[in-house]
């Protein structure tokens, strides 16, 4: 498996921000949980977030953790960052642990990028 997962089990409700309603909306189908994770590849050492809906299993985000992302912890429970582009994620994690083992994993990373 070249991919590892660099933390385990963080659950939020995954958010994208409508920047033209100035809203947040809950990414894919529905709202809820997914299991969010943050995936190193061994070989190339680059990382990505992504995240599956606990009830069936949908990506509701897969983006690329590039260097120059800025990682933004709002609340202790909502962080939120831009992709490289336009979009805005937000992440309102289920516990204080989950949000903080989170952040740690995508603080890792951008330090090995
Ligand atoms: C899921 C509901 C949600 C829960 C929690 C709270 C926490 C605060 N919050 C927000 O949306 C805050 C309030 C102001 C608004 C204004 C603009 C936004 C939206 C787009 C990005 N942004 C930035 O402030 C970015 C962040 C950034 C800094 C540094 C690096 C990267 C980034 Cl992305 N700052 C720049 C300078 O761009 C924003 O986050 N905003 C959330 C919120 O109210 N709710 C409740 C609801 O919406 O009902």
């Amino acid at each position: 498996m070249s991919e590892k997962a660099m933390c385990s089990n963080c659950k939020a409700s995954v958010m994208i921000y409508d920047d033209a309603e100035r809203k947040w909306k809950s990414a894919g189908r529905t709202p809820g949980l997914s299991n969010v994770n943050v995936y190193r590849h061994m070989v190339q050492n680059t990382f990505r977030v992504v995240g599956r809906k606990e009830q069936d299993g949908e990506v509701v985000i897969n983006c690329a953790v590039i260097s120059q992302l800025k990682y933004n912890r709002a609340t202790p429970t909502f962080h939120q960052w831009r992709d490289g582009v336009r979009t805005v994620y937000g992440l309102n994690f289920s516990t204080h642990d989950e949000a903080n083992m989170f952040a740690g994993a995508m603080e890792d990373a951008l330090e090995m990028l």
